[in-house]
C-alpha cells in the first residue's frame, strides 16, 4: 500500500489542536436513546468473572464494577475475536497447488481447524469465524457495528485487526470501496452509521488519523505533526494525543476525503510478503460529543460554602452531554524477517514493528492470566492502547490469516494471540458528564431576561401606585358628594314617610267605616238570599210540574208523531211494494200494450177535451145567449119604459131583469168564492208541507238532478199528490186561462198562491205544454222580470226550471230572452233557494247542444259559475249539473265534428273551480265534476289546459277511486288515449 505524502490542496488547516470545520451540512438524523445495550458476547458467567478479576487490576485506573467514582454505571465486556481468512492470491495458487490449505473454518460452530500435519489438527473457538467469501458488510456487522452502537450510546470502543504481513488487515479496515461500494471497509462504514445516528444540531463529530511508525506518533492529517505525545488521565486512565488535529466532521465525503488523504500519508513498502505492505501501526480516532435530551438532564445543585447544595429549579436542570471515542487500529503485520527477507531500513522498520507487536502480546497474555502486572509501558502501542485491553472500552478484534500451510506457524501464532486476546475483560463506563458551559450561557440569558423583566415590573408597579393615588383621590371626591346626596335623600325619605304615615291612617279610618257598611250589607244580602231562595223553592216547585207536564205531553205528542211517522212509512212501504209490484206487471205489459194505451189515452183524453170544449163552448153559448137576452131586454126596456110603464107586461120584464141581475151577481159571488177557495187551499197545502217537512227533517229535501221539486217524503209527497188532484181539480173547474190570469193580479197574495199553482201544474209533465201554449211561460218569465217579491221569483224560477227540462220548452225559453233574466235574477239573488231554482234552470238550458253558442253568450256559464259564491251544496250541485251538461254537449258537438276549438266552459275560467271541487264531499257535485272533467278531457284541445291547471291528477284520481264504474273507465280511456297527458306522466315519471 504505497502512501502519498500529504496534499496541502486539501484545505485542511493544520496546527495545534486545531478543529478543521467543513463546509458541507451534516445528514441530520436523531440521537439514539442512551440507555446501554447489552453485550452480545458477554455471559452472564464471564461477566462475574471478569468483575472479580478486574477488581484486582488497580493498575488499570479507576476501573470497577458497579458505579464509578463520578457516579456513572460500569458494565463488564470480553474482548471480542472474529478470524478472518483471505483467500489464496495468486502465488499462492501456484505454489500451495498440490497443498490444501493450512486451517479447516467451521462458521456454524464458530470454530478454526489448524493442521498440525495431514493426519493431526487442532481446534480453536472464536466468537466470529469468517471464511473467504464473507462479504465485507458482514464482516462490519459481526466485528464493528456492535462497537459503533455502543460508542454512539456513550461508551468508548476499539475496532483492532491484527495478522501477519499480506492476510488483509488493511482489507478489512481501510477500504474506501471508490470502484466497487461492496468492497467498503470497517472505517467507512462505522462512520456512516455514525454520521446518520448523530443530530446536526446537539451532535459533534471531530476525527484524528494517526499513524505510529518507528516508535513515534505522527498525524496523518497533518504529516508535519510527528512524534506527538501521549498523554495519561492520571485519574481514568484515558489516553489522549492533544497534539493530533481534529477535524469536525459533517458528511461522509468529506471523511471520505480525509481518510485518502491519511492513506497517502500512510508509510507502505513494497516487500516480499506484500507489495502494498503497511509498515507501521494506523489510528483512526473518532470522538463523538452529544448532548442528552431535556428530560434526561439531571437537576443541577449548586455547591454551598457549608458544604450544602442548592438545587435549582426544574428549569435550570444541567443538560448531560456523553463523550464517547471510537479507535478503529490497522496494525502493521507481523513478520519473519528470515522469510520476507527484509534488510536495510525496512529490517528497521520490521524490527519495530515486530517488538510493538510482542509489547502488545506480552501486555495481552497479562490481562489474559489476570497478572497484577501488565506492561503497558513498554511501547507507545501498548500505551495508546491501554484503554482497549483490559480498560472501558468495548473492544473487537479481528484477526486476519492466510491460507498457506507455508506460513502455517505465523498463522498459528496469529490465532494464539486471537485466543489470548479472547480472555481479557474490559469494563464499559458510559462518559457521560454535565454540560455546565450550555448551562451557563442557558442560566444567563434567563437572568437577563429576568432582570429585564424585573425593571419593566418595577416601573409598572411604580404607574400602577401613582394610577391608584390618582383613583383615591377621585373616590374620595365621590364619596363626599355620595354623603351630601345620602343625607339629603333621607330627609326625604323621612318627609315622605311621615306623609305615609298621615295617609295610612285616614286609609284606614275609611277602611274602618267601609267595613261596617259592607258587615251591613252583607246582612241585608243574605235576608235577600234567603227570601229569594224560599222564593224559588217555591217556583221551581210549580216550574217542575208545569215541565214535567209538558214533558208528559210532549212524550204523548212524540208518541203519537212516531205512530203516525210509522204509519206512514208503513203505509208507503206497502204503497211502494204494490207500486212495484204494479210496476213489474206494466212493464211486462208495456210493451203489448203501449200502442194501444197511448192509443186510448189520447183518445180519451181527446174525447175528454171534446166535452170540455162542447161544455165550454155549451157554456160559452148559453152565456151568449143570456147576453143576448139580456140586451134585448134593455133594449126593449128602454123602448118600452116610457110607453108602457103601467103595462103588467112591464113588471113581468122587470122582474125577468131583476132575476137575471141575480143570477149575475150570483155567478159573480162564484167565482169570489173560487179564488177564496184557491187561496184556502194553498194556504192548507203550505201549511200541510211545513208540518210533514219538519216531521221529516232527517230526511230533508234533495234536488233531483234535473227537475226541481222537492224530493219529498212519500207521506209528504201523497200530500202534494193531493194537492195536485186538488189544484187538478181547480184547473178543470176554473180553466188554466183564469189561474194564469191571476199571475197579474194586484193583490201580491193572490200572485204567490197563482205562481205557486202554476209552478205545481209546471211540474207534470202533462201540464207543461198546455201551461206554455196558455201563455205560462211568458207570464212566469214577466213574474222574474217585475217581481220584487222574493217568494214569487223563486217559485217562478222553479217553474221555469221545470217548464225547461222539455226541448221545445228550452227553445221558447232562449227565444223569449229567458236565458237574460235568468242570469240577472242570478246576480241579484241572495237566497240559496232561489239561486238553486235558476241553476236548475240554467243547468237544464246547458244540456240543449243547439242553445249552447246562445247560453255562453247571453251570459249563461257567466251567471252559473257566479252561483258558487253562494257555497250552498243544494246550489253548487245544480252549478256542478249544468257544467257536466255543458260539457256532455260540447264532447259530443265536437265528436260529431259540429264543433272545434277549445271548451267554451275553460274560456269563460271554469277550470279552477271544476279542480277544486273535482273531489268535492258532497257525492253529488262530485259526481258531476267527474263527469265534466272527462268528457272536457277527451279532446285533446283543452288537454294543455287541464295539465296546466292541474286536472291531470284529478283525472288520475277518477280512474282510480270514482265509485262509478262507466266514470272511471272513461278517465281511464281519456288518459291513455291522450298524447299530451301521456307526455305529461312521462316528464314526471309517474307509471300509469
Ligand atoms: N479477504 C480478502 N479478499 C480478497 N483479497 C484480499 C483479502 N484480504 C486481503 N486481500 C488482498 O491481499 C493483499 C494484502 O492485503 P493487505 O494489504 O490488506 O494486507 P495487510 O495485512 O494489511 O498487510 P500489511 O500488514 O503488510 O500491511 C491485498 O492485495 C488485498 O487486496
Amino acid at each position: 500500500m504505497a502512501f502519498a505524502s500529504y496534499n496541502s490542496k486539501s484545505g485542511f488547516s493544520v496546527g495545534s489542536r486545531t478543529v478543521l470545520r467543513l463546509d458541507r451540512p451534516l445528514t441530520v438524523s436523531s440521537m439514539k436513546p442512551v440507555a446501554p445495550s447489552p453485550l452480545p458476547f458477554a455471559s452472564a458467567a464471564t461477566r462475574t468473572k471478569s468483575a472479580s478479576s478486574l477488581q484486582r487490576r488497580s493498575s488499570v485506573g479507576s476501573l470497577k464494577t458497579g458505579k464509578d467514582d463520578s457516579g456513572g454505571q460500569s458494565f463488564p465486556g470480553r474482548v471480542r475475536v472474529a478470524v478472518r481468512l483471505r483467500p489464496r492470491n495468486a502465488e499462492e495458487q501456484i505454489a500451495d497447488a498440490d497443498f490444501a490449505d493450512c486451517v479447516e473454518l467451521l462458521p456454524e460452530l464458530k470454530r478454526l481447524k489448524l493442521r498440525k500435519n495431514n493426519w493431526d489438527c487442532e481446534t480453536y473457538q472464536f466468537d466470529e469465524v469468517l471464511t473467504e467469501t464473507a462479504s465485507q458488510k458482514r464482516v462490519y456487522e459481526v466485528v464493528a457495528k456492535p462497537v459503533v452502537e455502543s460508542v454512539l450510546e456513550g461508551y468508548n470502543g476499539t475496532v483492532m485487526a491484527y495478522g501477519q504481513t499480506g492476510t488483509g488487515k488493511t482489507f478489512t479496515l481501510g477500504r474506501i470501496g471508490e470502484e466497487d461500494c461492496a468492497d467498503r471497509g470497517i472505517m467507512v462504514r462505522a462512520m456512516e452509521d455514525i454520521l446518520a445516528d448523530i443530530s446536526p444540531e446537539h451532535d459533534t463529530v471531530t476525527v484524528s488519523y494517526l499513524q505510529l511508525y518507528m516508535e513515534s506518533v505522527q498525524d496523518l492529517l497533518a504529516p508535519e505533526r510527528d512524534n506527538i505525545p501521549i498523554v495519561e488521565d492520571p485519574k481514568t486512565g484515558d489516553v489522549s494525543l492533544p497534539g493530533a488535529t481534529l477535524v469536525e466532521l459533517k458528511d461522509q465525503q468529506n471523511f471520505v476525503q480525509l481518510l485518502q488523504t491519511g492513506e497517502n500519508n500512510r508509510i507502505a513498502s513494497n516487500t516480499k510478503m506484500n507489495t502494498e505492505s503497511s509498515r507501521s501501526h494506523a489510528l483512526l480516532l473518532v470522538h463523538v460529543k452529544r448532548s442528552a435530551k431535556s428530560k434526561q438532564e439531571k437537576d443541577l445543585v449548586i455547591p454551598q460554602e457549608n458544604g450544602n447544595g442548592v438545587q435549582l429549579s426544574k428549569g435550570h436542570r444541567a443538560p448531560t452531554i456523553r463523550k464517547s471515542k471510537l479507535l478503529i487500529v490497522d496494525l502493521a503485520g507481523s513478520e519473519r524477517v528470515d522469510k520476507s527477507g527484509s534488510e536495510g531500513h525496512q529490517l528497521e522498520e520490521a524490527k519495530a514493528i515486530n517488538l510493538s507487536l510482542t509489547a502488545l502480546g506480552k501486555c495481552i497474555n497479562a490481562l489474559a492470566e489476570s497478572s497484577p502486572h501488565v506492561p503497558t509501558r513498554d511501547s507507545k502501542l501498548t500505551r495508546l492502547l491501554r484503554d482497549s485491553f483490559g480498560g472501558t472500552a468495548r473492544t473487537s478484534l479481528i484477526i486476519t490469516i492466510g491460507p498457506s500451510p507455508r506460513h502455517r506457524a505465523e498463522t498459528a501464532s496469529t490465532i494464539l494471540f486471537g485466543q489470548r486476546a479472547m480472555k481479557v475483560e474490559n469494563m464499559l463506563k458510559l462518559k457521560e458528564e454535565f454540560d455546565y458551559k450550555s448551562l451557563c450561557r442557558r442560566l444567563e440569558a434567563d437572568l437577563d431576561r429576568l432582570i429585564a423583566e424585573n425593571e419593566r415590573q418595577s416601573q409598572a408597579v411604580l404607574e400602577s401606585e401613582e394610577e391608584m393615588e390618582r383613583r383615591l383621590e377621585e373616590a374620595r371626591i365621590i364619596v363626599v358628594e355620595a354623603e351630601s346626596r345620602l343625607s339629603a335623600a333621607l330627609e326625604t325619605l323621612a318627609e315622605e314617610r311621615r306623609k305615609h304615615q298621615q295617609e295610612n291612617k285616614e286609609t284606614l279610618q275609611k277602611v274602618e267605616v267601609e267595613r261596617a257598611e259592607m258587615e251591613r250589607f252583607e246582612q241585608k244580602l243574605k235576608k235577600n238570599v234567603q227570601d229569594l231562595q224560599d222564593q224559588k223553592e217555591k217556583q221551581t216547585f210549580a216550574e217542575k210540574e208545569k215541565h214535567q207536564k209538558a214533558l208528559v205531553e210532549l212524550e204523548e205528542k212524540y208518541n203519537q208523531e212516531l205512530s203516525n211517522v210509522k204509519q206512514i212509512l208503513e203505509t208507503e212501504r206497502a204503497h211502494r211494494e204494490k207500486l212495484e209490484n204494479e210496476l213489474k206487471e206494466l212493464l211486462k205489459k208495456a210493451e203489448e200494450t203501449t200502442k194501444e194505451e197511448s192509443l186510448r189515452t189520447e183518445r180519451a183524453k181527446e174525447d175528454e177535451l171534446q166535452k170540455l170544449k162542447q161544455q165550454l163552448e155549451k157554456e160559452h153559448l148559453l152565456r151568449e145567449q143570456a147576453e143576448c137576452e139580456l140586451k134585448k131586454i134593455e133594449q126593449q126596456h128602454k123602448k118600452t119604459n116610457g110607453i108602457i110603464q103601467d103595462n103588467e107586461d112591464s113588471s113581468i120584464l122587470r122582474q125577468k131583469v131583476e132575476q137575471e141581475l141575480q143570477e149575475k151577481e150570483k155567478l159573480e159571488e162564484e167565482v169570489r168564492a173560487l179564488k177564496q177557495q184557491l187561496l184556502q187551499l194553498h194556504i192548507e197545502a203550505e201549511e200541510s208541507k211545513r208540518t210533514l217537512e219538519k216531521a221529516s227533517s232527517t230526511r230533508s229535501s234533495v234536488c233531483s238532478d234535473s227537475h226541481i221539486s222537492i224530493n219529498r217524503p212519500s207521506n209528504m209527497r201523497d200530500t202534494i199528490n193531493g194537492q195536485r188532484a186538488t189544484i187538478a181539480k181547480l184547473f178543470e173547474q176554473v180553466g188554466l186561462h183564469k189561474i194564469l190570469s191571476l199571475l197579474q193580479s194586484e193583490d201580491v197574495d193572490v200572485r204567490v198562491h197563482a205562481v205557486k199553482v202554476v209552478a205545481n201544474l209546471a211540474a207534470e209533465e202533462g201540464n207543461q205544454e198546455k201551461i206554455v201554449e196558455a201563455g205560462g211561460l211568458g207570464s212566469l218569465l214577466m213574474l222574474l222580470q217585475s217581481s220584487e217579491d222574493e217568494t214569487i221569483r223563486r217559485v217562478a224560477a222553479g217553474a221555469i226550471a221545470n217548464l225547461a227540462m222539455n226541448e221545445t220548452n228550452q227553445e221558447l225559453i232562449m227565444a223569449q230572452g229567458g236565458i237574460g233574466l235568468l242570469a240577472r235574477t242570478a246576480d241579484d239573488a241572495e237566497d240559496p233557494q232561489t239561486l238553486r231554482m235558476v241553476a236548475g234552470a240554467i243547468a237544464n238550458l246547458c244540456g240543449n247542444e243547439k242553445l249552447q253558442i246562445k247560453l255562453r253568450e247571453e251570459g249563461g256559464i257567466r251567471a252559473l259559475l257566479g252561483m258558487v259564491r253562494s257555497r250552498h251544496p243544494d246550489v253548487l250541485a245544480q252549478v256542478a249539473r249544468g257544467i257536466a251538461n255543458f260539457a256532455k254537449c260540447e264532447s259530443r258537438g265536437s265528436g260529431q265534428g259540429n264543433r272545434i276549438g277549445r271548451s267554451l266552459l275553460i274560456d269563460d275560467g271554469a277550470l279552477p273551480w271544476i279542480v277544486a271541487n273535482a273531489n268535492n264531499e258532497a257525492s253529488p257535485i262530485r259526481r258531476h265534476i267527474e263527469l265534466a272533467l272527462c268528457h272536457l278531457a277527451q279532446h285533446e284541445v283543452n288537454a294543455k289546459d287541464l295539465v296546466a291547471g292541474g286536472a291531470l291528477w284529478e283525472l288520475i284520481r277518477i280512474s282510480r277511486e270514482c265509485s262509478r264504474e262507466d266514470i272511471r273507465t272513461l278517465a281511464q280511456r281519456t288518459l291513455n288515449a291522450s298524447p299530451t297527458f301521456q307526455a305529461e306522466l312521462k316528464r314526471l315519471h309517474v307509471v300509469y
